[in-house]
């Protein structure tokens, strides 16, 4: 099947974008995984389905998988870029929209800037909807909130983290390092993913607080590796750092791959992302029919 996408990248972190709003493609997993292979395929960390709206009160819906092939509840720089992709395909007029996913209703907006600006939604630190199992462990309390130890790999090089856990409707792990640049991201970030504590998997996150409202942050993606930033790991990373006391509540996040702003207010906000959103390219590819 030849099928036309947009190639996309919001601080980095890159997207197939398929116009889904005529019809299904129909993909399965494995065509997912073509798609995003960075030799045999198109290339990116996950391929994002613009579809019609479901029902009354959201404009679009917004399907996302992961470079494995699994499809996933959320996806923040690729919220970003699936407002430029609306707009810029002449599928909306409107500069702000409402877009259902698995995990519920975000509203991106375009800013005059150029940037996005997408309303994520509150997050949710309730141990059993991230799902964490905490069965026989005992959190520490730091200032209010509670990390959590987890044991990494085998006996011979195990170790011990401390990781925040939450959701922001997919879920997160993230632990504070002292600087990103040596932090064991390659090592930890899959022994982190694939914990058995996390039955849906998790995105590791790797936080180094530089001061209040300036973090430095790399994440090892559930599904995907690491990536050159992480929208939902940038608001994951800095609610934990709020709750534990770190931070203020509007925090610039350094990526490898661009700068993110993320705000929140506090329990019971939404928790509000900005940043970049970028075509790169259009174009065709034929798609083998796999199993
Ligand atoms: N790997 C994530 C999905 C993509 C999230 C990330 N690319 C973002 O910008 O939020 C997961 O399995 O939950």
């Amino acid at each position: 099947m030849r099928i036309r996408f947009t190639k996309m990248q919001g601080a980095g972190n890159d997207f197939v974008v398929l116009d889904e709003t005529r019809g299904p493609l129909g993909l399965g997993p494995a065509q997912y995984r073509f798609l995003a292979d960075r030799h045999f395929g198109v290339g990116a960390d996950q391929i994002l389905s613009v579809r019609p709206s479901p029902g009354e009160g959201v404009d679009f819906q917004y399907v996302i998988h992961n470079a494995d092939g699994g499809e996933v509840e959320q996806c923040g720089n690729g919220a970003r870029c699936f407002m430029r992709f609306v707009h810029e395909h002449g599928l909306t007029p409107k500069r702000t929209v409402r877009v259902q996913t698995l995990s519920g209703v975000i509203e991106p907006r375009m800013g005059a800037d150029g940037r996005v600006t997408v309303d994520m939604g509150a997050p949710i630190f309730e141990p059993a909807r991230v799902p964490f199992d905490t069965a026989g462990l005992t959190p520490l309390h730091e200032n209010g909130w509670h990390k959590w130890h987890l044991a990494l790999g085998t006996h011979a090089d195990s170790a011990i983290v401390s990781v925040a856990v939450l959701s922001m409707g997919n879920p997160h792990a993230v632990q504070l390092v002292d600087d990103v640049d040596t932090a064991p991201v390659a090592k930890q970030g899959p022994l982190i993913e694939h914990h058995p504590r996390f039955p849906q998997r998790v995105n590791a996150g790797f936080m180094q607080v530089v001061d209040r409202s300036h973090v430095r942050l790399r994440v090892f993606e559930r599904g995907a590796g690491e990536t050159l930033a992480c929208g939902t790991g940038a608001c994951a990373a800095v609610v934990a750092g709020i709750r534990l006391g770190l931070l203020e509540s509007r925090v610039d996040v350094e990526t490898r791959g661009g700068l993110l702003t993320i705000e929140w207010a506090g329990d019971g906000a939404p928790v509000l992302m900005t940043g970049p959103a970028v075509t790169v390219f259009e174009g065709d590819i034929e798609v083998p029919d796999l199993p």
